[in-house]
């Protein structure tokens, strides 16, 4: 499936994971709406791609996708600009257990919020053509973690969401496919929280067990993240699918029991 011509959104893409994905996404010829809340980054970010695939071919919006109408705005204004949305990847996160309200928000309300937003602009339920989205999930909601509960049940509750909305659009026939990715540790600035009391709060005492953690999962690069979610976006087969990705499995996917009476 070629994506050549198509057009993405893509939260919290000015570093980590989001700009790794970005970059994917570019070097296969999609155009990319950047949104991210870090103004500097995200300048930096786009000056670096427009440099290496030309000027045109992304934008990036300072935007908190915790704010309702920012990111409805910033939506419009991607279809505005490149007339169309094919991608979406709701990539923003954060890891913060002493303002867990907000933890909620970024990594979970605002997933939901994203995913509706992109049906808007893809599904045939509002008369468009059809499109791809990535929620992005966690390694955290399968190895549950005493470091971080909330960022954890935030993770649970992302592939919770993207598993039933992928069943809604199939039953719906909304034409479009919505995926998670769940990777373990990726070497990227939020891993380095870890060390931080403004992030972990009382569990930063912890974080000697959690670094323990890290040495025996391995750490990953954001580049095989983005490898995974470029094989969810051209692999038309795949609705609901709960990607993993590790050190010692690569890319590979979760299974569940079928439902039983
Ligand atoms: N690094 C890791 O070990 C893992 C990360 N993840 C998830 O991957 C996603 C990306 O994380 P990383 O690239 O590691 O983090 P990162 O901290 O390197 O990048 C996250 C980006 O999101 C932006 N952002 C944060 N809050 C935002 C908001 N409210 N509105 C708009 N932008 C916002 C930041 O400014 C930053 O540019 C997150 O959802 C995270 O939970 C999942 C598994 C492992
Ligand atoms: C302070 C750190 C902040 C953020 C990092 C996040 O916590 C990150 O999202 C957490 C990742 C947690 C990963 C936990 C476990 C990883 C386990 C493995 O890699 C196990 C390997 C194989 C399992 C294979 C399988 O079950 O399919």
């Amino acid at each position: 499936m070629s994506l050549n011509g198509m057009v993405a959104l893509v939260t919290g893409g000015a570093q980590g994971i989001g700009r790794a994905v970005v970059h994917s996404l570019m070097q296969s010829s999609v155009k990319v709406a950047i949104l991210d809340m870090n103004q500097s980054c995200g300048e930096k970010c786009k000056e670096e791609l427009d440099l290496e695939f030309g000027e045109g071919n992304c934008t990036f919006a300072v935007c908190d996708v915790s704010n309702g109408d920012a990111l409805r705005d910033a939506f419009q204004r991607t279809v505005d600009t490149f007339g169309q949305l094919d991608i979406v990847i709701n990539n923003a996160g954060i890891n913060n257990e002493k303002n867990w309200g907000k933890t909620i928000e970024v990594n979970l309300t605002s997933v939901i919020r994203g995913t509706y937003l992109a049906l808007e602009h893809m599904s045939r339920e509002h008369g468009k053509g059809g499109g791809i989205i990535i929620n992005v999930s966690s390694m955290a909601a399968f190895f549950h973690s005493p470091h971080q509960p909330v960022y954890t049940a935030t993770k649970h509750g992302v592939i919770g969401f993207t598993r039933a909305m992928a069943d809604a659009s199939a039953e719906g026939n909304y034409g479009v496919r919505i995926n998670v990715v769940c990777p373990a540790f990726v070497n990227t600035a939020l891993l380095r929280s870890v060390e931080r009391e403004d992030n972990m709060g009382k569990f930063v005492k912890f974080k000697d067990d959690f670094k323990s953690r890290m040495d025996k999962f391995g750490i990953l690069e954001p580049s095989l993240i983005a490898e995974g979610m470029i094989r969810l976006i051209k692999d038309t087969s795949l609705n609901g699918a709960v990607m993993k990705i590790t050190s010692s499995k690569g890319i590979h996917f979760h299974t569940y029991e079928p439902m039983s009476a």
